[in-house]
């Protein structure tokens, strides 16, 4: 029999229920086929979306492992470039951490003996710490130890210096003369020069005095002129046309002395109106300013510097009026003062009772009382006519310094005195309190000569109680001081007769040659 399905025998052309069978066969396998087709087509699709996820969270893992890599390599970056230090504290961050972790295991399993632990840890810590600082406080200690010799050593330097500067000062001064004289010609009111003092051009310490005489020519009517000449030596002469600031720097070294515990003395000697109160005392305008307040200024900024070098100094001002051989507290502005009497004490010391002695810090102050002492002596003046040029005037300043470092003090006093007017009165044009005047003033003037020459000739009794103003400036004269006389003179020629009075006045105190000066210090 012959059947039409797949593989049977080819089926007759009539036989068209067996080829219909044969193609529902046919049918049938091929529905399988697709069915199964589609099965594995199905299992396909779900292969490639699981593949396809899949690709997609590789893709992911990669993105992160790049973005991993890069920052790695970023941070290697970093690392390179970091500084050793900083590597090196990384580092220890990193084993703190460790050694904070191994202590939190150790705490948390015995807290109390870890406690003890930590603390024993931060102990050890601190005292490392501690010892390190110790070594660090124990050098500086001795760098300190070691600055404190150097400044121990160089204020010895400094002290053996001053004491140099003072010895070495001293010589100068001493080289100088004990007693000095300088001449100063005040300038003609008119101006000009007057032809009668002649000034050496080459030096600066000669004055000649000339004098026209008319004489009669020995047997003949005739008469001529002769030229007399007075000649007189001193230590500087000051013309018409020296300034304030020129004759205070010649006499600075002298006031210098005055702090290293010397006595000084400067007077101004000479005829009333030939510039002795100008000299020392000045105008108010600053290049004017004379001699006093000069010497007050240096002496504060002298004391000032020493102060660095150790020394403390105490100042006490007065102001002495002498007129008719009595004494006027010029710091005293009420009635005249009772009971002012000079007394020496013990010790040598010339003092006055019941004198006003101010206490003094600083320039200003001595300048206001040198300004309240002119005030009192122009109240007095009114009082009598031009008594001020006919009385003494004497500023003092007591000096006491201390080294208390060097255990060393030092006492002295400065004393600037304004003279009287040198003049010489005829007998018979003085009369009655004029008269008692000049014989003060002469008295004490010739007393001052004959003290300074019985002390060059270091006479066994000076007289220094013969005048009030001896016996107050009995301190600042003599052996242990040192004194400046300045000669005034007036150029107008009706002058001539004082002028060589005072020159040769003070010619022979030049000759003196008084005793070294000691300086008071213990
Ligand atoms: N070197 C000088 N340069 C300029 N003027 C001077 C100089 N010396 C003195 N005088 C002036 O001369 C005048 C008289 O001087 P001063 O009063 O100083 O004299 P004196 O000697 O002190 O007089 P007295 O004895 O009356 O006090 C004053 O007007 C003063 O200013």
């Amino acid at each position: 029999m012959c059947t039409g399905g797949v593989g049977g025998p080819k089926r007759q052309a009539w036989d068209l229920k067996g080829k219909f069978s044969d193609m529902e066969g046919k049918v049938r396998n091929y529905q399988t086929k697709v069915k199964a087709t589609n099965q594995e087509n199905e299992a396909l699709k779900e292969t490639m979306v699981q593949s396809q996820s899949r690709v997609v969270e590789m893709e992911k893992t990669l993105a992160r492992q790049k973005s991993q890599i890069s920052l790695l390599l970023e941070y290697q970056l970093i690392l390179a470039s970091m500084p050793y230090s900083l590597l090196r504290y990384h580092r220890t961050i990193i084993y703190s951490s460790k050694q904070l972790s191994i202590k939190k295991l150790l705490f948390s399993r015995n807290p109390i003996k870890n406690l003890i632990l930590i603390n024993f840890f931060s102990f050890f810590y601190e005292k490392k710490t501690l010892a390190r600082l110790q070594v660090t406080v124990r050098d500086q200690e001795e760098e300190v130890c070691s600055l404190k010799d150097t400044v121990v050593q160089q204020k010895d330097e400094l002290h053996a210096g001053e004491m140099d500067r003072r010895r070495l000062h001293n010589d100068i001064q001493e080289l100088k003369g004990n007693i000095r004289v300088f001449c100063r010609v005040r300038p003609l009111v008119e101006g000009g020069l007057s032809k009668h003092i002649q000034l050496a051009a080459s030096d600066n310490k000669t004055i000649t005095l000339a004098k026209t005489e008319e004489v009669r020519i020995l047997g003949a009517c005739k008469t001529a002129d002769t030229q007399k000449n007075y000649n007189f030596n001193f230590d500087r002469v000051f013309g018409p046309q020296s300034l304030q600031q020129e004759v205070f720097e010649e006499i600075s070294l002298l006031v210098q002395s005055a702090l290293d515990g010397y006595n000084v003395c400067c007077f101004a000697y000479g005829q009333t109106g030939s510039g002795k109160t100008y000299t020392m005392e000045g105008d108010e305008c600053d290049e004017s300013r004379g001699v006093i307040p000069r010497a007050v200024k240096q002496i504060f900024r002298a004391a000032e510097k020493l102060g660095a070098k150790g020394w403390e100094f105490t100042f006490t001002a007065s102001f002495v009026e002498i007129y008719n051989e009595t004494l006027q507290d010029l710091l005293y502005s009420g009635k005249a003062r009772k009971g002012l009497e000079i007394r020496k004490s013990t010790n040598n010391e010339v003092t006055i009772t019941n004198l006003t002695y101010e206490r003094v810090c600083n320039e200003d102050q001595v300048l206001g009382l040198i300004m309240l002492a002119n005030r009192n002596r122009s109240t007095a003046q009114t009082a009598q006519n031009d008594r001020s040029s006919r009385s003494h005037s004497v500023f003092q300043l007591d000096i006491e310094g201390v080294n208390v470092g060097r255990d060393v003090k030092c006492k002295s006093t400065l004393c600037l005195v304004d003279l009287a007017g040198s003049e010489r009165m005829l007998k018979s044009q003085s009369q009655g309190e004029r008269f008692k005047e000049m014989t003060a003033i002469n008295g004490s003037l010739s007393n001052l000569g004959i003290v300074i020459t019985a002390l060059a000739n270091k006479e066994s009794h000076v007289p220094y109680r013969n005048s009030k103003l001896t016996y107050l400036l009995q301190g600042c004269l003599g052996g242990n001081s040192k004194t400046l006389m300045f000669v005034n003179i007036a150029p107008e020629p009706d002058s001539f007769g004082e002028t060589l009075n005072s020159l040769r006045f003070a010619s022979k105190v030049n000759d003196c040659v008084i005793g070294t000066a000691n300086a008071n210090r213990k």
